[in-house]
């Protein structure tokens, strides 16, 4: 049985040290020690991360260690990378960590070392993705490929996705990639009509194979194929993903067409498994192996490096305290990077989905509150239209400001302007602006004294909003490949503490059994209506539609 969490000592101890320094200004922390940056920075694995404008100090921090090592944050760690049965639920290992291995390390699972297959589909991703970037695989006219469609949701969708936008200027000039998620047939039906089915390649990826969604999409995108071609033909364009070959070879794709990975890799954290091969055609074997080597070099980094400088470790313990002690019900993120701009999604399905529980690992329900909302969009473009609420509304949200030093472009003056911004949005978070600076602002402004008290309530930014700044030299696929790392490993530091299993995910599982009945329901008009009012009218109203 687990300790409850609110009945450790460091929790204890940081809601008292809470209590004691409530209403604490962190613009007043930042005057009382020059030194403040310095000593609440971090970098690692070639992120560097600045948490100095989050309303803590040296205590709080000391006091947020002492939680991590009360709930054996570290030991949790050490089970995870040691492909322990840490996803307990579904008696599974965790190990997305094995799928950035170098070839030469060694990784027992039971008796097996999984490093040597894990290699091989790596190699049989890169002599394929080689063969379709050079044109030696052809479609069924003889044409290059020029249109990769990744068909699939969830985690076999944000990831690829994701990276493939973010390493876009990296990609391969041929290769233009889509991605259909949706069952809503709007998202299939818009990409066929601007496809050649003589030069596209499908990629059905699914950990599973029998999510509904992917499968009518894939069903969808076979008989559209077949519209054009023969079923002899269905080799050159079609290829599969999934921890499951029959269902595979039901479909219709042989196995030398599909790349497996593992059920030890979850879902959201399956990008660097076969699941990225969208990302592998598009940035080269090279590129993928950089963004292999980037999350190595963040897991290593977790591994090795004491708590008081670790990057998830800290990431993880701030977020601890801007939710559990201040009250903080969301994180926006905020990457001031064009390319970046899905990665508020990619981290609500990693966060929300991993650690969106109330019950902990034993049963009992958690003590605290857990996961926070994530959300958000690229920075500038927040900026002017809900960063209002965040600087002036009723509720404290933590931002994550996330940046590259260095575009891959030589717009010099735009990057100026947006690391502007960046910045002067993190400063004035934390700073605000009192009626005293304010007051002073609109009289030198030569404002009359009425206006001025009408419009001071109105003008005042109250501060001390927390949020973290994470810099990268350039977004390239190392430093994106640390970048999902490092929120990976901050997400399994929470769900430690919390005491949850942050790779189960039963919440999903209502909607989709009722989804199902649904379905029926909608196409047998003759079935009775089982359900509340409220569905029962829904239904016959798309009834009478249909
Ligand atoms: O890859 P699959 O098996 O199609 O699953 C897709 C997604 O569905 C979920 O299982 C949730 O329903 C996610 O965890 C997963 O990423």
């Amino acid at each position: 049985m687990r300790t409850t969490l609110t009945a450790t000592a460091a929790f204890q101890a940081l809601q008292q040290h809470h209590t004691e320094n409530k209403g604490r200004q962190v613009r007043h922390l930042f005057a009382q020690d020059p030194a403040r940056f310095d000593k609440l920075s971090v970098e690692g694995a070639g992120l560097f991360l600045d948490y100095s404008k989050n309303i803590v100090d040296d205590k709080t921090m000391t006091l947020l260690y002492a939680l991590a090592r009360e709930t054996e944050v570290e030991a949790q760690r050490d089970a995870m990378f040691a492909g322990k049965e840490v996803n307990r639920t579904e008696h599974r290992a965790v190990l997305h960590t094995a799928l950035r291995k170098p070839r030469n390390e060694t990784l027992l699972l039971g008796q097996q070392d999984i490093i040597p297959e894990i290699h091989e589909v790596l190699d049989r991703m890169a002599a394929f993705s080689e063969r379709v970037r050079s044109g030696t695989w052809r479609g069924y006219d003889d044409r290059e490929i020029t249109d990769i469609v990744n068909i699939g949701i969830g985690g076999s969708y944000l990831g690829p996705k994701m990276t493939c936008q973010a390493l876009r200027s990296f990609a391969h000039p041929r290769l233009n990639t889509h991605f259909v998620s949706n069952v809503d047939g709007h998202d299939l039906d818009a990409l066929l009509s601007r496809i050649n089915p003589a030069t596209t390649l499908f990629i059905i990826a699914s950990k599973g194979f029998n999510t509904a969604e992917t499968m009518m999409n894939a069903q969808s995108a076979r008989a559209w194929f077949l519209h054009h071609a023969t079923e002899n033909d269905l080799s050159k364009h079609f290829v599969a993903v999934s921890t499951h070959l029959d269902a595979v070879q039901a479909f219709g794709i042989a196995p030398e067409n599909m790349f497996p990975f593992w059920d030890w890799v979850g879902g959201r954290y399956s990008v660097w498994s076969a699941i990225g091969l969208a990302l592998m055609l598009a940035i080269g074997t090279e590129g993928f192996k950089e963004f292999l080597a980037g999350a190595h070099a963040m897991d290593r980094h977790f591994q090795d490096t004491p708590l008081e400088q670790n990057l998830p470790v800290i990431l993880a313990l701030i977020g601890i305290w801007n939710r559990n002690f201040l009250g903080s019900s969301s994180i926006s993120i905020a990457p001031y990077h064009q390319d970046l701009r899905l990665f508020p999604g990619y981290l609500q399905q990693l966060e929300m989905e991993s650690n969106g529980k109330s019950v902990q690992v034993d049963g009992a329900k958690t003590s605290t509150t857990t996961c926070p909302v994530i959300w958000g969009d690229v920075g500038t473009n927040g900026q002017h239209a809900y960063f209002q609420l965040l600087h002036q509304g009723t509720d404290i949200m933590a931002v994550d400001f996330i940046a590259a030093l260095k575009p891959t472009h030589a717009l010099e003056q735009h990057q100026v302007l947006l690391l502007a911004n960046c910045f002067a949005q993190s400063e004035a978070f934390m700073r605000g602006k009192n009626a005293e600076e304010v007051r002073a602002d609109m009289q030198a402004q030569g404002l009359p004294a009425a206006e001025i008290d009408k419009l001071l309530p109105h003008r005042i930014f109250p501060g001390n909003r927390p949020s973290n700044t994470i810099l990268m030299d350039t977004l390239n696929p190392g430093a994106l490949g640390a970048l999902i790392a490092l929120y990976e490993h901050k997400v399994f530091v929470q769900g430690a503490i919390w005491g949850i299993n942050s790779f189960d995910q039963w919440g999903v599982e209502l909607g989709k059994v009722l989804a199902k009945n649904i379905a029926a329901e909608l196409g047998d008009k003759a079935k009775p209506e089982q359900h509340d009012s409220s569905t029962n009218g829904l239904i016959a109203r798309a009834r009478a539609a249909l």
